[in-house]
This record gives structure tokens, sequence and C-alpha cells, in this order.
């Protein structure tokens, strides 16, 4: 897994340094960067797969209730219809505890992206659709945004950047 290279600071892992530096720079001090980058790696207890298809997500690991889970352009792959979409974000809500963060990005109006040389399909939705399915399964929306596209290519069709913030009710 890409992420447990990075972890054990493998050779040719995906370097997010510059990840670490945008978030330093946002806080004003990118000397910062490298001690960033290395507090974020020592947090880490476990890099576990996740297959959403399967009832236990970790199987055969079994985790504790979650304070927060991140997801990030997954639903979007992973979708076919909005039914699967609502049952997924019903899923996140199972592994959270009460009160916990769901942190959900993910793209809007967008039917394709390309995976090398072949079109993968992208659920297509909107704002209105993300809200009202987190509203639905018991999420209270504390931040969302959508970023309008401004890169130019014709790799992908989508229109913008959904960020969402939520916590499910106590
Ligand atoms: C567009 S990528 C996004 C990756 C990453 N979250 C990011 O933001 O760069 C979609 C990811 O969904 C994962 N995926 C596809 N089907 C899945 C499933 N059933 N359960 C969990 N992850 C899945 C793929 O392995 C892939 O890494």
């Amino acid at each position: 897994m890409e992420l447990k290279r990075w972890v054990d600071t493998r050779t040719g892992a995906f370097d997010w340094s510059y990840a670490a530096k945008l978030h330093v720079d946002t806080e004003g001090n990118s000397d910062e960067s490298q001690e960033k980058n290395e507090k974020v790696k020592s947090a880490i207890q476990h890099v576990v797969k996740c297959d959403l298809e399967k009832e236990n997500v970790t199987d055969p690991i079994v985790l504790p209730p979650a304070d927060c889970i991140i997801s990030a352009l997954l639903l979007d792959v992973v979708c076919k219809e909005q039914e699967d979409y609502i049952r997924y974000v019903r899923k996140f809500s199972g592994l959270l505890k009460p009160g916990g963060h769901l942190v959900l990005i993910g793209v809007v109006d967008s039917t394709f992206f390309t995976n090398k040389k072949d079109r993968d399909h992208i659920f297509k939705y909107d704002e209105k659709f993300v809200r009202k399915s987190l509203e639905g399964e018991g999420f209270v929306i504390d931040c969302c945004k959508v970023k309008e596209r401004t890169a130019v290519s014709d790799l992908t069709d989508y229109k913008g950047l959904v960020f969402i913030a939520a916590h499910k009710e106590q």
C-alpha cells in the first residue's frame, strides 16, 4: 500500500512534503515543514486495508468506533447510483462514535476520469444531493464549500470540488 511505503520511508514512496509545506505555509511557518511531516508519520499506528463492500470494512481487523473519518474521491468512484452513495454514508455513520466527524471530499457534476488510457465511470451528483444524503443519515453539516474547477483538461469532466465537514448527531 502506498501510504505504508511512506510511513516506512521506503525508496520510491510518494513524496508528501509539498502537502506539509502547504500546511505550514498556511500557518505561516515553513521552517516546520519537515517536523510536521515526521509528526504525522509517527502518529500513524496502523495502516489497514479497507473494502467498503464488506460488512466489516477492515475485515479481519475490528476497529473501535472512530473519532473521524476522511473520505476523498472514494464514493465518486465506487457508487453507481444514489442508493449506493446513501448506503455508504450510512456505513460511515456506523463506523463513527456519536459526535464523530466526517470529512468528505468529492467532485461534483462529473461522469468520468481517465485512468491511463481507459475512461472510468464517476457517479454524478451535486452539492444538494450530498447535503441531503448526509442529513438524511443523521449528520449535521458544519461546513460545505464547493470550489469551481479551474484546471483545463479533457481527462475528466468534473465541474467543481466539494469539501464537507460534518458530525454525527449525538
Ligand atoms: C480516485 S481514488 C482516490 C484515492 C485517495 N482517496 C485520494 O484522494 O487520492 C479512488 C480510490 O478508491 C479505492 N476503492 C475502490 N473501490 C473500493 C472499495 N470497494 N473499498 C475501498 N476503497 C475502494 C481505490 O483503490 C482508489 O484508491
